[in-house]
């Protein structure tokens, strides 16, 4: 069985194993990965999938022979290989698949955060694997994150999934880069990571993956603060799969450094600036603090402050004392008009209802 921890889980495949020559996509190592996630959600694990490859897969398609590819030739190439990567991976799925686009802004802006975080649980929620990458053809280099490794570890921060699992044509951390160098030995954990990981991260020893081992660590540094456990795999071995599914260890584990509940409740609660407050009903205090329940709009009976969609504020009780603090869904304007109704009346009022929550349990943060 899979490890019982991982409820939700991110995983990320690399450029290597989706495209490897270069030429569209190949099923010889996305067959193996396919039935991995298959197992992994039959045994009630949400899967989200972040896949690179788009660049590499559109390659052939795009006449440009010098190295390294300016990014206008990327954004070709991207537009042409997302597409392939995509009927790919759905052909090997008997589920549906939904694909997102991301840029670095989606992710740093409050509000489109949300609706990214949004989207994600409505398709977990009814059972298609969401296939995330970033907007390659359309992100400048000021916008983008850059490597598929760095925005897998924010996707799972943002979903809040138990572990991240990387991907590659290597078997995990080495104290070089194994390619290279002949005595390079193999780390099977990583209990904090210090500078002296990093100095043994090299770089890709193709050009068709971005960032090597250096941005794997990065990713890994992200994800383990934030209480996600990092693996790095052989993602061209099914034996890591069946390790995986018989709950044995494979490649190297980058231990998280903290609960993820815990890490959520501390930058909620010591990070992010308050904008207001709205006072709940009695039954409303009593589901957030004793049932873990998410805040609908009819629990709400005053609203203060001028606050925007994505920004924290404070939950409190009929006497003003500040019960929670949690990231609200709609702007103060918005809940002026909706405070009081059933969730149903919410798109009859402001004529949209983007989520149920005002503000969802996964973005609560209790006081006490
Ligand atoms: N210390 C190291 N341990 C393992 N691999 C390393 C190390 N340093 C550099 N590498 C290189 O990183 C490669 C994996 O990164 P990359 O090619 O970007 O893969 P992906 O496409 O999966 O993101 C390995 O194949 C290896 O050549
Ligand atoms: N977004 C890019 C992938 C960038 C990237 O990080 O690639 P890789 O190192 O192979 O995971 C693409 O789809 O080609």
């Amino acid at each position: 069985m899979l490890n019982s921890a991982w409820r939700r889980i991110v995983i990320k495949v690399g450029s290597a194993l989706i495209s490897p020559n270069a030429k569209g996509c190949s099923t010889r190592y996305l067959l193996a990965i396919a039935r991995f996630i298959s197992e992994c959600r039959q045994q009630g694990c949400e899967v989200v999938l972040v896949s690179s490859g788009s660049v590499a897969a559109g390659r052939s398609a795009i006449a440009f022979a010098h190295q390294p590819l300016p990014i206008n030739i990327k954004q070709a190439m991207a537009a042409v290989g997302q597409t392939e990567m995509m009927a790919t991976w759905s052909h090997l799925f008997d589920f549906r698949c939904a694909q997102i686009l991301l840029t670095h802004d989606d992710l740093a802006d409050r509000r489109r955060y949300l609706n990214i975080d949004n989207t994600l649980r409505t398709l977990l929620a009814n059972q298609v694997l969401p296939i995330v990458n970033e907007n390659d053809s359309v992100a400048t280099a000021e916008l983008r994150v850059g490597d598929n490794d760095n925005l897998a570890a924010m996707v799972a921060i943002a979903v809040g999934a138990d572990a991240l699992i990387i991907c590659s044509d290597i078997d995990g951390l080495y104290t070089a880069n194994p390619r290279t160098v002949a005595d390079a030995r193999f780390v099977a954990q990583v209990d904090r990571i210090t500078a002296d990981i990093y100095a043994m991260a090299g770089e890709s020893h193709h050009t068709i993956g971005t960032g090597g081992m250096v941005t794997k660590i990065q990713a890994a540094d992200k994800a383990t603060r934030q209480g996600v456990d990092t693996l790095i795999i052989n993602g061209q071995s099914a034996t890591s799969f069946d390790a995986l599914l018989r709950g044995e260890k494979a490649g190297t584990l980058f231990v998280k450094q903290q609960d993820k509940r815990s890490a959520k409740k501390h930058w909620l609660l010591h990070s992010l600036k308050s904008q207001g407050s709205i006072m709940l009903d009695g039954g409303a205090a009593q589901a957030l603090q004793f049932k873990g329940a998410s805040l609908l709009a009819k629990g709400i009976i005053a609203v203060n402050g001028q606050f925007d969609k994505g920004d924290a504020i404070w939950l409190c009780d009929a006497e003003g004392k500040q019960l929670a603090k949690g990231i609200c869904q709609y702007s103060a304007t918005e809940l002026q008009l909706i405070k009081g109704l059933h969730s149903l009346q919410i798109v009859d009022t402001l004529g949209f209802c983007p989520s149920e929550e005002v503000v969802h349990r996964d973005d609560i943060a209790l006081t006490g």
